[in-house]
């Protein structure tokens, strides 16, 4: 009986433990946080008593342990001791933030929000308290409760410091920049506030103006049994009313009082009521439909977005939807709460190469031969006097490669007549690749371009370095070279927007390329760029295979990414028109006109990658040997290459084609007019230079990447940077090295005419292998897609849309039925199940 009784009793003990560990109000935290509260609403009737009782208790605080001596303090000696220390002592008035703090957190605490909005406010109030008792105690320094001691105090530190005025603008500036991190005004928040203040005091005006328009609509109809006589001085009344409602911003009530006593004659309509016989109210309804168009218009013009309608003298008022604003709203929120998107995030470790990588060719500076140029000069000037040529002027400027001698000649000597003398005084120089720019655009001057008998090597390393590069505000910048005047050149690839290179052979058109690719490695994130490598001499670009995971984009069933096989560079052109098209049907969801727009929209998570939408990285796609591609795979690359470079300069995807021969069947009228950017370095022929330039000038290039550069007007000659094999393949490996993507970049898929099964009867076993897979995804969506597949599957358009053939060819989807997805004829996955199975038996 007694082991009966102890068993009870431990299994009460159980029970009631089980029971308080469930009851979230016997957690001592719970506990511990309403004490917090509590002592918080405690402290604040206690700080709040000493605002007024604190001198009276001021002398009895020693006597604190002293039971008998009486404070006046409303929550006693320990009220009256914790006010003199947080407020005499302490921070002042502003000591009342440490209540705040106690019952803010407590209840944040009880309720569960998150540790960091409990430091904000602590963080906040402290800082609140301590700029607050410094105001205060500048303010009111002769009343030490306001400001406490702590605030007195530091304001006369600062004053024996920096004086009263320094002090008075310290406090400014320490508002200012408070209410800055506090409330992170920004313009457009402190628009909205103003709008929204705006037109809350409008819709107060208009509605008292609709209550007196009311007001005086009833009125009339409740007097209609009144002589005429009376309806003027009653008119005038309601006039007189109207006006005191107006001018005192009186609300209704007042002036249906007035109304009483012709109302109590008349038979009482009611109110608000806009039915009525127009005859009786005739005088006054002209006023009131005047007061309610008056009504309609400013309304009109003070919310916007509503719809106002007053037939037959109705107020219909329609809000619009305002889903763009809800967008925005989330968008800030998830900016707010996550930060903008950011691409890199997946290779966030990713470094930078560095720029000792790259090596330094002899010495970087120029080396001024001061005989050869002064040579030169007596040489020009010699041959011009011998065809009768004066020079006012003569100036040389040393370049990397060529000297450039601007001269000024005589008046009234013509210019074509310098033009001419080109060979002879390429001649007299005895040297080759003399070019005269005659005029030299801008500057009034004719320039002779003489090379330097000892040109200097312009390393990539100091086009990397230099600060035009590093500080270079584009797109995709690209460091070409140095100019004539040794200036770094930089262009901007996405503004060109695609380039045409072409030169003989061994002129430097390999490293050319090697120098844009090697600029842009420079400068962008792999989840920035990608390239597209087109390298039928498979030797000079393999070095860039390393970097296949980082940079390289390919077609998703193709083992290298880069393209040696001219007949598969016709399917990674058109999977790159899908790309476009696909680039662009998201653009145009996204409302943006270009990739600079969507991606900025897409970082600040406007976009939803729900629906799609995912960050853009921008797409170079490099053909060197065009002309040889354009042999063996002819019209078929032409037209997905005219396309891409007549469309995709809006969607990030960028041309650069590079050539040897750069004939007119080569570089067709269509690619050229794409092309407005052009590389030319040496050519053989001046029709050469004509295809590639539309004028001469790349015939008397000397090689070894001196080059001439047109964007369409000016020509700019460059020497190109040298970046040499070692180097490129230094900078891949320590690109290589690091932590890349699991795969390549993965273009759409393409599948040529003859790969694709077009017809509806599709044999069993010539289905996809992804049918099954195709089958349930469609049937557990119930929804007929090819876009479904693509996004579930990771396919491309063309496999997808295969598949959705396939599907209906099995019954498994319905017909087509324009821009509604197809019916999905199969009701679940168990019935798709019985359908597969029963298909096996028959076969
Ligand atoms: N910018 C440059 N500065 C100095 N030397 C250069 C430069 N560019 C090219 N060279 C020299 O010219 C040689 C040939 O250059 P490159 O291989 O780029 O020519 P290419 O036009 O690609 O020839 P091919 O069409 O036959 O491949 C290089 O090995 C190098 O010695």
């Amino acid at each position: 009986m007694k082991k009966e009784s102890k068993t009870k009793k431990t299994t009460t003990t159980q029970s009631d433990k089980t029971n308080k560990s469930a009851n979230p109000l016997f957690n001592i935290k719970f506990l511990f946080l309403i004490l917090v509260v509590i002592a918080g609403i405690a402290l604040t009737i206690g700080l709040f008593s000493y605002l007024f009782t604190g001198v009276e208790d001021q002398s009895n605080l020693d006597a604190l342990g002293d039971r008998t001596a009486a404070v006046a303090n409303t929550t006693g000696k320990i009220g009256a001791y914790f006010g003199h220390l947080l407020i005499y002592s302490g921070f002042g008035v502003s000591a009342l933030f440490l209540c705040k703090i106690l019952i803010h957190a407590g209840i944040y605490g009880l309720f569960g929000i998150n540790r960091t909005r409990i430091k904000n406010v602590i963080f906040w109030d402290l800082t609140s308290m301590v700029l607050l008792s410094l105001t205060l105690g500048f303010l009111g320094s002769k009343n030490l409760i306001l400001g406490g001691i702590v605030g007195y105090e530091m304001n006369l530190y600062f004053v024996d410091y920096i004086g009263t005025v320094g002090t008075i603008l310290l406090i400014i500036f320490l508002v200012i920049v408070f209410i800055v991190f506090r409330f992170k005004p920004s313009p457009e928040k402190i628009k909205a506030n103003l709008e929204s203040i705006k037109n809350s005091v409008n819709k107060t005006i208009e509605k008292s103006k609709k209550e007196i328009t009311d007001f005086n609509i009833d009125t009339p109809e409740s007097v209609p049994t009144k002589s005429p006589e009376n309806s003027t001085p009653v008119k005038e009344e309601h006039t007189d009313n109207l006006e005191k409602l107006i001018t005192d911003n009186l609300i209704i009530e007042n002036a249906t009082e007035t109304q009483s006593q012709p109302e109590s004659q008349g038979e009482t309509a009611p109110k608000h009521s806009f039915t009525m016989d127009p005859k009786a109210v005739k005088p006054t309804i002209e006023h009131s439909s005047e007061l309610s168009l008056k009504n309609k218009k400013q309304e009109e013009d003070s919310f916007e977005g509503m719809i106002l309608d007053t037939p037959n003298d109705n107020f219909v008022i329609e809000a619009a939807k305002d889903e763009e604003v809800l967008e925005e709203n989330l968008a800030a929120k998830l900016v707010q709460d996550f930060g903008e998107f950011d691409p890199t995030l997946e290779l966030s470790k990713y470094q930078f190469p560095s720029i000792d990588i790259l090596k330094e060719y002899g010495n970087s500076g120029i080396t001024i031969d001061q005989e050869e140029l002064e040579e030169n000069k007596n040489n020009i000037v010699e041959t011009l006097k011998n065809y009768k040529i004066d020079i006012a002027q003569i100036k040389a400027t040393v370049g990397p490669t060529v000297t450039l001698y601007e001269i000024i000649p005589e008046a009234g000597v013509r210019i074509s007549k310098i033009k001419n003398l080109e060979d002879d005084i390429a001649l007299s120089l005895a040297a080759l690749g003399i070019r005269i720019i005659a005029p030299i655009p801008g500057r009034g001057t004719i320039g002779i371009e003489v090379p330097n008998t000892k040109p200097s090597i312009v390393s990539m390393k100091s086009v990397i370095a230099s600060p035009k590069f590093q500080n270079a505000e584009m797109e995709l910048p690209v460091a070409l070279g140095k100019t004539i005047s040794n200036e770094t050149f930089v262009v901007d690839l996405a503004k060109m927007p695609h380039l045409l290179m072409a030169g003989a052979t061994g002129q430097g058109k390999s490293v050319g390329l090697n120098a844009l690719l090697t600029s842009l490695l420079y400068k962008k994130h792999p989840a920035e760029v990608k390239f597209v490598l087109v390298d039928p001499k498979k030797v000079e670009l393999t070095l860039f295979n390393k970097i296949e995971r980082h940079y390289l984009a390919k077609l998703p069933d193709s083992e290298d990414a880069i393209i040696t096989d001219n007949t598969k560079v016709i399917n990674t052109l058109n999977s790159l028109c899908i790309e476009m098209d696909n680039r662009y049907s998201l653009l145009k969801d996204a409302m943006v006109r270009n990739i600079k727009e969507y991606n900025e929209k897409f970082k600040q998570r406007k976009l939803n990658p729900e629906q799609g939408h995912r960050f853009l990285p921008y797409i170079v796609l490099v053909i060197d040997e065009f002309a040889d591609l354009i042999m063996t795979a002819g019209k078929e690359v032409e037209t997905p290459i005219a396309r891409l470079a007549q469309l995709a300069r809006a969607i990030g995807i960028h041309l650069i084609i590079a050539t040897q021969r750069p004939s007119v069947n080569v570089i067709t009228g269509i690619i050229k007019a794409n092309f407005p950017a052009r590389v030319a370095f040496r050519v053989t022929s001046k029709i050469d230079s004509r295809t590639i330039l539309d004028g001469q000038g790349a015939d008397q290039l000397i090689g070894r990447g001196d080059m001439l550069y047109t964007q369409g007007n000016d020509l700019v000659r460059v020497q190109c940077a040298f970046v040499d094999t070692p180097e490129v393949e230094k900078l891949t490996e320590y690109i290589g090295s690091q932590k890349a993507y699991p795969s390549a970049y993965l273009l759409p898929e393409y599948v040529g005419e003859d790969g694709g099964a077009s017809n509806l009867d599709v044999d069993i076993s010539e289905r996809d292998a992804l049918f099954k897979q195709a089958a349930e995804v469609i049937v557990i969506a119930q929804q007929g897609s090819a876009s479904l597949l693509q996004r579930k599957l990771k396919l491309g358009y063309n496999r997808a849309g295969r598949l959705i053939d396939q599907l209906e060819a099995a019954g498994i989807v319905g017909p087509f039925e324009g821009s509604k997805a197809r019916s999905v004829l199969i009701p679940d996955i168990l019935a798709l199940e019985q359908f597969f199975r029963a298909e096996e038996e028959n076969m």
